[in-house]
């Protein structure tokens, strides 16, 4: 992809000798360390972005170093050190705010302790009496957030089905100050407009700042920041960091204030990144693209074959899916993630405890597949009633698709749905077995 824009590197060599340069190379900001203003130009395609990062250091070290310091020594009673203290800033976490920014097409990026963390931060500008409008389906853990600053702290939330435009102009005021978008949502994979919702609410209230959770999608896919969002985060617990072995929560903005209200909040609360965890995310940001290419690609298999079994499939890399191109307009891929009914809750839950290979786990952007029932585990913390209302169906099996051989998935799907009950095997291979629903599986 294109540079949107380049630092003149003749400016940057003009300046090199009199500027005091960080790891990177870069002008080395005013204490406490917060991400360069310029952190998001990109030069090179996505994937080469993710790989290339330099560091300086006298060793010329390939990988940013873990600075594992609380404290950091000062040259006199006022200070002289870029950095004082690591919940202010830490220059291992400082290396991957840049790299992040870079990557998610912005100029301040911010990386805490969990996507919820990230959520936390955000929802501080928020103020008692002011409006979030958000949809009525959601990631469980966004949702109990939500509720919490609703009965809390005088916030007014409006959860609707953000898929349709024309419901969240019927909510949008001047008092509005944050829209809050999930794409695809999670688990029912909807599609939301990031573009026209954008439009719509800045027209309606100067004040609204558009959020986008790009958890699902990730930058490798999705930049919701060039489709008019205010700020973009996500869960780097999932695909960003690729391996299910930290939590980290991402924030990203184009506006400078903006970020340094954010980045008070992470100072004043003490939630930002530890160094060791900067360091697993910075490592695993750089096989973004290729663990992503290798996941989406399987899910479209995995997708594919239980459609053509008969299950109703929610997955935007589907034909079938009934928002398929308003996704294609905005994204640049169909994600990992993707969620069947079977008709039966009780056939669902054989159909999980069947699965071998597939481990039944909450999350997803890992490399290793996971199946999940979402109503029972990711998204329990919404009550039945509220998921009733929602229409959330109570049988939905999510499936997060990893990198494994799409053989064996498919093999350990086919077989786990066999086990279940769900389809038959016969010579000429599966038939999906009809349940008394409606949303039962087809024939095939
Ligand atoms: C869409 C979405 N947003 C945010 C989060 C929160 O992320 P974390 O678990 O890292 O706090 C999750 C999952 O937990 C999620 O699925
Ligand atoms: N017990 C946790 C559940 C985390 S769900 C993680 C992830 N977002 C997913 O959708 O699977 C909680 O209560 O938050």
């Amino acid at each position: 992809m294109a540079a949107p824009n380049s630092i003149g590197p003749a400016l940057l060599a003009a300046n090199k000798s009199l500027a005091r340069l960080d790891l990177d190379g870069h002008d080395l900001p005013p204490s406490p360390a917060p991400s360069s203003p310029h952190a998001g130009r990109r030069r090179y395609a996505l994937a080469t972005e993710l790989v290339y990062t330099e560091t300086k250091d006298q060793y010329g070290s390939s990988s940013i170093p873990i600075y594992q310091s609380a404290t950091f020594k000062q040259t006199s009673s006022s200070g002289g050190n870029e950095y004082d203290y690591t919940r202010s800033g830490n220059p291992t976490r400082t290396h991957l705010e840049r790299h992040l920014a870079k990557i998610m097409n912005a100029t301040r990026a911010l990386a805490v302790g969990s996507g919820m963390g990230a959520l936390d931060v955000i929802t501080r500008l928020l103020r008692p009496g002011d409006e979030v409008i958000t949809g009525d389906d959601l990631y469980g853990g966004t949702n109990r957030l939500l509720t919490y600053l609703k009965n809390n702290q005088g916030v007014v939330v409006h959860h609707v089905d953000t898929t349709n435009v024309d419901s969240v102009r019927a909510v949008l005021s001047p008092k509005t100050t944050m829209v809050l978008l999930e794409t695809p949502t999670n688990p029912l994979i909807k599609i939301v407009d990031i573009p026209t919702i954008a439009r719509a609410a800045h027209e309606a209230s100067e004040k609204v700042l558009v959020i986008v959770d790009n958890t699902m999608l990730s930058p490798m896919l999705l930049n919701p920041l060039d489709l008019g969002a205010d700020i973009v985060y996500e869960s780097g617990t999932k695909y960003l960091s690729g391996h299910h072995d930290i939590m980290a929560g991402v924030i990203a903005c184009n506006d400078p204030e903006l970020g340094d209200k954010m980045y008070f909040t992470i100072n004043a609360t003490g939630c930002g990144l530890s160094p060791n965890d900067s360091f697993l995310l910075m490592r695993g940001v750089k096989t973004l693209a290729i663990r992503m290419e290798r996941q989406q690609t399987n899910a479209q298999r995995i997708a594919e074959f239980l459609e053509s079994h008969g299950f109703k499939v929610r997955y935007p890399g589907l034909k079938s899916h009934p928002q398929y191109d308003l996704h294609w307009s905005m994204a640049r891929g169909a994600g990992a993630v993707l969620s069947f009914e079977t008709g039966d809750v009780s056939l669902s839950e054989r159909i999980v405890e069947a699965a071998r290979l597939w481990g039944i786990s909450v999350s997803f952007g890992c490399v290793n597949s996971l199946i999940s029932m979402p109503c029972r585990m990711s998204h329990a913390s919404i009550d039945a009633k509220t998921r009733k209302e929602r229409q959330m169906p109570e049988d939905i099996i999510r499936l997060c698709v990893g990198i494994e051989d799409a053989d064996d998935l498919i093999d350990d799907l086919s077989r786990a749905l066999v086990q279940a009950g769900a389809v038959t095997l016969t010579i000429d291979g599966f038939h999906a077995n009809d349940a008394d629903s409606d949303s039962a599986p087809a024939s095939a």
